[in-house]
Order: C-alpha cells, then sequence, then structure tokens
C-alpha cells in the first residue's frame, strides 16, 4: 500500500490528497512547498503557526493550527515529520483508517524521482552547498527545482518546484540513515565525519549509508578530495574530485579572504578557468563553492554564469550571518553546532582581523556534548573569551552530569588563553555576554538551537551603544557598556541591569550624550552612587549615566566649596576638613555623591545639602549648560523636584570658617553616632521617609519588626529603619519586606510609612 502510493508520488500526473504532520517545521514545510507545486491537494498541522505556515496557506495549504483527527480525512498519504511520534491523534487516526503514513525523508526521496536528482550529502555545509548549487544551476538556465534545510534569501524560500527544469537539488539529511532513499542523477559529497553517534555505532556505519546512496547514484560523484573518508567512499569512474590541488578535477588557488567575501582561481586539472568571487567569507565556503562549480560545469554551465552567480550569492540565513557591522563592535551568528564547524566559523572570524573575538556558544543535544566533549575543548582556540549555555535538548532527555559545564572544562583543561564564563539561560547569556563587549569586539552567537536570539537582543541595542561611544571619544573619552550590572553600583548589592551604561568624564561629553538621548527619546537616568536607590531585578532600560573623571574634583577657597556631580559626600568633608571650613562634618558618613544628595536634599546630624547650597551647575532640558543660585531652586525634605529633568553637573557650597580641632572633635561625634546606630551590611541607608509624628526606625522598632526577613533581606537589628542584604537578596525580597513593614505600621498605629529610598527598574527582564 505504501509503496503504491510513493509510486504515485513519482508521477506527477497523479494529483493526490496529502497531509503533513507538523508542517511548520523547515524540512516539511519544504516539502510542502514542493507538494503545492506540483499540483497536490496539501494539508498539514503543527502546534505552532509561523510566518511558513502563514505563507503556504496563501499558497493553498490547508492549515490546521494544533493536530486533529479531521486533517487526514479523505487523504490518500500521511506524511510525518521525525518529531511527530506513534501517540499523536491525526497520525493514530491515519493508522486506524489504514491511510498510508510515510516519513518526510520518503517523500522527498520519491518527489525527486519525478526529475533528475542532486543530492548534496555530508557532514558539514550541506545547506550552503545545496543552495550554491541551485543557484549557479539557476543563473546557468538550467531551471532547477530545489529542497534546502534553511531559508536561503536568494533563492526565494527553502524549497521550489519547477516544471519546466529538469535538474532537482535536495540537501540530504544523513543524520537518521533515510539518505537511502534517494536514487538520484548526481550526488556531491563534501565531508563525512563521525556524527550522529546517537544512531550509529560508529564511522563504519556511516560510511556504509554514503555508499549506497552512492551505488544508487547513476551519473557524477563530486567530493571533496581534501576530506579522506569523502574520497575513499568516492573512489571509482562516477567520482570527480575537488580540492586545493591541481591533481585534482577541480581546484581552487585563493587569492584574497575578506569579511564578507572570497576572491580565488578556479582550475580544471591544469587549465585555468578564470578568477571567482564569492559572496560569503571563508575558506571552507570557496571549497562549498567547487562543489557546485564542478557539478555545474559538468551539467554544461558556462564559466561567466557561475562567475556572476558565486558573486551575487548570499549566504543561508544563521551561516555566518552578520547581525551587525559597525565601526566599533561586529555580531556574527552560525549554526555550526559540531566542532569542526566551530573551528571552520571561528577561522572565518579569525580572518576579519577583530581586535578580540568573543563567542556565545549553545551546545545542540545531550548526546553529542557527551561524545565529542573532546573535540569540543579544542576548537575554540581562536577565541578570546567564550561563554557557554546549557544544552539545547533538541527533543532529547537530559544525560546526568552532561551540560554547557562540560565543555568548558574540557576548553579550560586544553587552552588556558581563553577566557571562560558559564551563562546557563539565554536572558544571562545576553546579560553577561552584552556587558563583556569591548570596542573592537567580533561577538559569534554558534549553535544550532535558539542561541541566535541573543546575538539579534544585542545587535539590536549596539547601533545606540556605537553612538555612545562615539561621542565620548569625541568629546574627551569615557565609558559605554551594554547590560551593566546594577549589583555592583548600588550599595544595596541589588539589581538587574542597565541597558546602556555611560560614564561620561566631563561636562561636554555629559551634555552630549543627554542631547543624543533625547534626540532618540531614550529614558535617561543619572546615578550617583547609588546609595539611594533600589533597582528591580528586570533592570533599567534606556540609559543610566555615572558621573567619573572631572566630576569627581573638589576643591576649597576660602570658606567655599567647589565639587563635582560625582565627588563623594566624604571625601567633600574631607576637603572642608583641611581647609579648615566647618559645617561639612554631618556628610562625612554618607555613603552618595554631591550629585545624589542635592536632588534629593540629603541630610543628617539635622542638616541638609540645601542648608549649603551657594549656586548649582546644571544640564538643562534642552541639554544647555547653566546654573542657578540658591534661591532660584525650590526645596524640600528628602525631595528637590527641579533636578528630575536637569541634571547636577557641580555645586558651590558655603561653610563657614571653623577651628580644625572642633571640624575634628564633629566629624568623630557623627563617625561614632553611625558607628554605634547603624550597621554596615549592605543597604541604602533609612529605607522610609520619617513620618511627622516619630522617627521610622522607632517606630519599625516598636513594632517587633527587628529581624523580620524575607529571603536575604532582613530589618537590621541594629536600626529597624535599616534593611540589610545578607548575600544575595533580590529586589522583589526586599519589597516584600517593605510591604510587610508598611502593613504593619498602617494596620498597627495608623502610619502610612513613605519610602526614602528610590524604587527604579522593572520587574521582568528585558524581552529577547
Ligand atoms: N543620611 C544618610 O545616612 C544617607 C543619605 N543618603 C543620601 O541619598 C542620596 C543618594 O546619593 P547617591 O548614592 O549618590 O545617589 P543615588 O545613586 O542613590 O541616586 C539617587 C537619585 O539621585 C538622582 N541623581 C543622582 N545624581 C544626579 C545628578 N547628577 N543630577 C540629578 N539627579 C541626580 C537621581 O534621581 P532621579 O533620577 O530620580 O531624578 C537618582 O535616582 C544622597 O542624597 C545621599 O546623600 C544615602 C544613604 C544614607
Ligand atoms: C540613614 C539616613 O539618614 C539618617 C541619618 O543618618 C540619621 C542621623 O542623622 O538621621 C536620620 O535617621 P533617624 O531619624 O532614624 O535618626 P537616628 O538618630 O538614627 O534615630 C532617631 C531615634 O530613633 C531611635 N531608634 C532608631 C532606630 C531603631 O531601630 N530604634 C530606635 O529606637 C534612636 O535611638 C533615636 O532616638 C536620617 N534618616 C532620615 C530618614 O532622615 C538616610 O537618609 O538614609
Amino acid at each position: 500500500m505504501t509503496h503504491a502510493v510513493l509510486s504515485l508520488l513519482k508521477e506527477s500526473r497523479h494529483p493526490m490528497r496529502i497531509d503533513l504532520i507538523g508542517v511548520a517545521g523547515s524540512g516539511m514545510s519544504g516539502l510542502a512547498l514542493l507538494l503545492l507545486g506540483l499540483g497536490h491537494k496539501v494539508s498539514g498541522s503543527d502546534k505552532a503557526t509561523t510566518l511558513e505556515t502563514e505563507r503556504l496557506q496563501k499558497l493553498g495549504l490547508q492549515f490546521f493550527h494544533g493536530h486533529t483527527e479531521k486533517e487526514v480525512e479523505d487523504c490518500d498519504m500521511v506524511i510525518y515529520s521525525s518529531a511527530i511520534k506513534p501517540g499523536n491523534v491525526a497520525y493514530e487516526a491515519a493508522y486506524k483508517q489504514g491511510i498510508p503514513l510515510i516519513r518526510r525523508a520518503e517523500a522527498l526521496a520519491a518527489v525527486m524521482a519525478n526529475k533528475q536528482g542532486v543530492v548534496v550529502c555530508g557532514t558539514h555545509g550541506k545547506t550552503t552547498t545545496s543552495a550554491l548549487t541551485a543557484h549557479v544551476l539557476r543563473q546557468g538556465g538550467l531551471k532547477p527545482s530545489h529542497y534546502v534545510g534553511a531559508e536561503i534569501p536568494i533563492l526565494g524560500s527553502n524549497a521550489h518546484w519547477d516544471t519546466e527544469g529538469e535538474l532537482f537539488v535536495a540537501e540530504g539529511d544523513e543524520s537518521d540513515g533515510t539518505l537511502v532513499n534517494f536514487h538520484p542523477e548526481h550526488a556531491i559529497v563534501l565531508n563525512i565525519e563521525p556524527e550522529h553517534l546517537d544512531f550509529y555505532d560508529g564511522i563504519e556505519a556511516i560510511k556504509a549509508v554514503f555508499r549506497q546512496v552512492l551505488s544508487q547514484t547513476r551519473g557524477l560523484w563530486v567530493h571533496c578530495a581534501e576530506d579522506p573518508v569523502a574520497r575513499e567512499v568516492c573512489a571509482g569512474p562516477q567520482g570527480v574530485s575537488y580540492g586545493w590541488s591541481r591533481e585534482h578535477d577541480f581546484s581552487a588557488n585563493i587569492l584574497s579572504m575578506k569579511p564578507d567575501h572570497s576572491e580565488f582561481a578556479v582550475y580544471q586539472k591544469d587549465q585555468l578557468l578564470g578568477t571567482a568571487t564569492l559572496g560569503i567569507p571563508g575558506k571552507h565556503n570557496v571549497s562549498n563553492a567547487l562543489a557546485a562549480i564542478a557539478l555545474a560545469t559538468r551539467c554544461g554551465v558556462s564559466f561567466e554564469a557561475i562567475q556572476h552567480a558565486l558573486r551575487s550569492f548570499r549566504g543561508a540565513k544563521r551561516r555566518f550571518e552578520i547581525r551587525h557591522s559597525g565601526e566599533r563592535f561586529t555580531v556574527v551568528d552560525d549554526y555550526g553546532h559540531h566542532p569542526s564547524e566551530i573551528a571552520a566559523t571561528l577561522a572565518t572570524a579569525k580572518g576579519l582581523n577583530a581586535k578580540r573575538i568573543v563567542c556565545l556558544f549553545q551546545p545542540h543535544r545531550y548526546s553529542r556534548t557527551q561524545l565529542l566533549k573532546k573535540e569540543f575543548g579544542a576548537s575554540f582556540g581562536d577565541v578570546d573569551e567564550l561563554f557557554i549555555t546549557d544544552v539545547y535538548p533538541a527533543s532529547e532527555k537530559p544525560l546526568p552530569g552532561v551540560s554547557g559545564e562540560t565543555i568548558l572544562e574540557e576548553v579550560r583543561l586544553q587552552n588556558d588563553h581563553t577566557k571562560t564564563g558559564s551563562t546557563p539561560t539565554m536572558p544571562i547569556a545576553r546579560d553577561k555576554v552584552g556587558n563583556s563587549l569591548r570596542p573592537g569586539d567580533l561577538l559569534i552567537t554558534l549553535g544550532a538551537g535558539n542561541v541566535h536570539e541573543v546575538g539579534r537582543c544585542i545587535a539590536r541595542d549596539l547601533p545606540v551603544l556605537e553612538k555612545l561611544c562615539a561621542i565620548l571619544e569625541a568629546n574627551g573619552g569615557g565609558v559605554a557598556r551594554l547590560y551593566e550590572p546594577m549589583n555592583r553600583h548600588t550599595t544595596w548589592l541589588i539589581g538587574g541591569p542597565a541597558q546602556y551604561w555611560i560614564e561620561p568624564r566631563n561636562e561636554a561629553s555629559f551634555a552630549e550624550v543627554v542631547r543624543y538621548l533625547r534626540s532618540a527619546s531614550i529614558p535617561i537616568r543619572v546615578i550617583g552612587r547609588g546609595s539611594n536607590l533600589l533597582v528591580k531585578d528586570g533592570g533599567i532600560r534606556g540609559a543610566v549615566i555615572h558621573n567619573k573623571g572631572d566630576f569627581e574634583n573638589v576643591t576649597a577657597s576660602g570658606d567655599l566649596i567647589t565639587a563635582g556631580a560625582g565627588a563623594r559626600l566624604k571625601k567633600i568633608a574631607s576637603a572642608a576638613r583641611n581647609a579648615g571650613i566647618g559645617g561639612f562634618e554631618w556628610m562625612e558618613g554618607i555613603p552618595g555623591n554631591l550629585g545624589g544628595a542635592i536632588r534629593m536634599n540629603a541630610g543628617a546630624m539635622g542638616s541638609e545639602t540645601f542648608d549649603q547650597i551657594v549656586s548649582v551647575r546644571f544640564i538643562d532640558t534642552d541639554g544647555a549648560i547653566k546654573e542657578k543660585p540658591l534661591a532660584e531652586i525650590t526645596h524640600h525634605y528628602r525631595s528637590v523636584p527641579e533636578f528630575e529633568e536637569r541634571y547636577v553637573v557641580s555645586a558651590v557650597l558655603k561653610g563657614t570658617p571653623a577651628p580644625r580641632e572642633e571640624i575634628d572633635a564633629k566629624l568623630a561625634a557623627s563617625h561614632h553616632k553611625r558607628r554605634t546606630s547603624q550597621p554596615v551590611g549592605a543597604s541604602a541607608g533609612c529605607t522610609f521617609k520619617n513620618p511627622e509624628l516619630c522617627g521610622a526606625g522607632k517606630l519599625i522598632d516598636d513594632l517587633a519588626l527587628k529581624g523580620r526577613s524575607v529571603g536575604k533581606a532582613i530589618v537590621s537589628d541594629i536600626h529597624a529603619n535599616f534593611i540589610v542584604n545578607q548575600g544575595g537578596s533580590t529586589a522583589r525580597e526586599v519589597l516584600d519586606l517593605v510591604a510587610q513593614i508598611k502593613e504593619t505600621a498602617l494596620q498597627e498605629r495608623g502610619v502610612t510609612l513613605e519610602m526614602e529610598v528610590k524604587v527604579i527598574g522593572e520587574d521582568q527582564p528585558l524581552p529577547l
């Protein structure tokens, strides 16, 4: 029965009613395109609706969202993806009704029988080579049909049925032995290495599959003679060899390798056919191009048409795909997931002469990770900084003890010059990898799973980072980074990443950065030492500016102190003391900077910042630098709204001349008071503002909440208005504890506590 319908599929004269279970996958959607092209009535189901299924529907596919018995009604045959297992409702319905159930590879082989098939097989490079071959044959006017494993923009889609042309180029999949279904006209064998060892016993079993396909191939066995196993299995009168040496039937001599293309001379035996430019980078791709050149030449395509086709070729998605190419950063994404592919891709990356190569690798399948761990360990030698995620299971069950760490350990054993880091999940990978990038870096995301999402997210944010770096460089330097962890910049040691972190060093660069961010509608937040901030665990969207360099300066003259927004209050207190100016002693133990202190009108020991302000210099909302005297600045207890949208650059503060001993005595008193009444652990000082009638600390203490904790966040035993992070606390934990305290104060004393600490940021991380 199955045999009979397959025979019918081999003859396009018999339109049938065919259903595909799992139609959204790249292989199945390609098959659906071919069947529609052949004139069959096609339906299909999938749990996912993708752009691909939408496109297929426009071409006539009857699509079912989710699998159902209904889809197989009146079908002549049902084709199922390897991801579909017995038990699937559509599969079972077809089985019960006696409808022939056919595997994808069998159906594809039957479709191919309508034409002269060219099957492209091998361990690495199949997609690129099958796409190149189809493109070259098409440019040569032969109107080939094609079926390749990925979307190739230049071919229009992953599969195409051409009613006119004779040839049909198909990517063959050797992973599960179904390659033996093909009886093609020609075969291209790229390389044969131990892979898919979950299915094969070893290299001999793999060779046997290749040998069988070749024995079923009527015409040419085009093969890469540089690969010893491919050379061995393709030896014989049908063999057409290619490689780097003139002794092969076709060979190349590389003339130049560029980031996005290569140039090489092509020889047929000793005869120079001419030079060619290939529109994708890498020596391995020149080798792949030779396969297409050899086959197309033997099929009668002129070298001129081949040259034209190679020059215009653009790669498959996820094959050394350049995601960002700027003056300072490059991001490349590649599907490589086998050690040889990784080494070849990294060698191409190395050829681009970046300052550093940063790589994020997502291992694919537990079985491959375990079996090839040594080879993986050896394949990252070209990388300066390597991050590895957890394994992408690809329908496998986890194997005990096998994870991204398995490969990291091997890398550490085999190579001590690569810096390594573990980034288990995709959001963590995005944040760590993005944060590690420095001007001059090339980032490459590698793997067959969903690691490309990280590259896409980083590439989306890099144009802004490029611009920020350019502004800082043009204005005397500074630092800009992606996804800076805010727990590094808050005294609470809590907080998710800031999307853009910027450290301008002077007024001009600060003002220019603010002007640019405003024009690009990117939210701005200026922070000081983060001593009064709770940054939520999802981090901060937009830009966070932190003043360094010139902004840290403090000078004393007469009874005046001039200080930058980035000057520590402790430093101001000490400069005043050294200049014999009294009145600044209260600043001694406050962990913040002047900018934050002005914005918050910080205070202690009965004094506050605005008691001493003479004038404040700031960046106005239009980006211009302005200055205002004290009289024109409205200020309240712990709040100066004026500086919410305007950013403090520096200020002049006034004290009163005082004897050194008197200042020292006050400093010591302040120090003593703090040491005896406040905890030393990580906190943001007082959590709540003091309500009108009583101190918040005393109130919380009276409510017996000292020692109350949520996770690692605890109400201090020393001062009840301090919440201490005992190590690794999250913002969520602090906020839950805050909520408990507020509720108790309201219920038991009728007091509404208001937070003094500013809570900023988002609960959820930046989406990938
Ligand atoms: N009395 C005490 O014992 C303690 C007092 N404090 C005080 O808390 C404050 C925190 O200081 P710090 O750690 O440096 O600040 P933070 O980094 O905690 O920043 C707090 C807020 O200050 C604003 N800010 C910071 N720099 C500037 C600037 N240049 N221009 C305008 N606004 C700015 C921002 O407010 P926004 O973006 O919302 O406008 C920011 O969210 C200080 O006032 C500090 O003295 C802190 C701990 C203990
Ligand atoms: C810590 C901060 O500032 C602090 C600043 O350091 C100190 C010292 O001048 O005065 C304020 O605290 P505070 O009002 O709690 O002052 P404290 O002197 O520590 O306490 C006031 C009174 O409450 C009592 N108290 C305090 C904490 C406690 O757990 N139990 C208790 O009984 C103290 O013994 C004291 O009698 C500022 N807090 C606010 C919200 O204004 C901050 O802003 O982050």
